[in-house]
């Protein structure tokens, strides 16, 4: 379960959170909006400790996120957008077998792990392929099969679908909606609510740096909000 409690964050004095109280449940499929700068980005890193609260609190499976910023960070994956500055290896297999080979995971077991996260962004048989000669939506693609790979308790995705074409998002919707049914949060960040508002628990609205709405996707009001909720 992932808390967040009265939380706020100011930037050089300007509150982009400002009393956020909200709670993801395990297993929970939870879509995230709001309008550009309402405080969406700035509230999923203090989920794994990205960023520190100047009030409030932040519990990931009820311990404190600053007092162990290395479990939240195995607890809580992230996905951001623009990932081309955090791959970390030459190749698209060695990538994403990056992370799970820090946990220490058997070959056998990270070997399951790589070809299970490929397969599920539609990156299978591409482990030999040098990251630098991926196209936009296949660096989105394996930035979240790198994410998938250290298979979080709760995992959390920054407008994940922005540049994938149709077969790679319903690859990555199959899969985070498999994720959630068995247990993992998922929570998706987006300001277009299309592919994601049937698969989602609860719909969340920011505004302002505060929660607007918050409640199961078909009885959120979203008119006056700027988010678009149908194409
Ligand atoms: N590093 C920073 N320094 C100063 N201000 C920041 C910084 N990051 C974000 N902000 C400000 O904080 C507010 C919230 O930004 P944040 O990125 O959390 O919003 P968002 O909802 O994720 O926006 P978007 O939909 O555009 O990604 C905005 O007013 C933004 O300008």
């Amino acid at each position: 379960m992932i808390e967040t409690r009265e939380l706020v964050h100011a930037y050089d004095g300007a509150r982009a959170l400002d009393g956020v109280s909200l709670t993801v449940e395990d297993g929970e499929f939870l879509v995230l909006a709001g309008p550009n700068g309402s405080g969406k980005s700035t509230l999923i890193r203090h989920w794994n400790g990205l960023l520190e609260p100047d009030a409030g609190e932040v519990l990931v499976d009820s311990q404190e996120v600053s007092e162990d910023l290395v479990a939240a960070r195995t607890r809580v994956g992230m996905v951001f957008q623009n990932p081309r500055d955090g791959f970390v290896a030459a190749t698209v297999g060695a990538d994403v077998a990056f992370g799970p080979e820090n946990l220490g995971l058997e070959r056998s077991e990270i070997d399951r792990r790589v070809a299970g996260a490929l397969e599920a962004v539609n990156l299978d048989g591409r482990d030999e392929d040098g990251v630098g000669t991926l196209s936009g939506g296949e660096q989105e693609r394996l930035a979240i099969a790198g994410a998938l790979a250290m298979e979080p308790a709760h995992l959390v995705l920054d407008e994940p679908f922005t540049g994938l074409d149709e077969p790679a998002r319903e690859a990555v919707l199959d899969h985070l909606e498999t994720l959630s049914t068995a247990g993992t949060s998922v929570i998706v960040v987006t300001h277009d609510l299309r592919d994601v508002l049937g698969l989602a628990d609860r719909l969340v609205v920011l505004a302002a740096g505060r929660v607007v709405r918050n409640g199961p996707p078909e009885s959120v009001d979203l008119s006056g909000l700027g988010v678009r909720a149908s194409c």
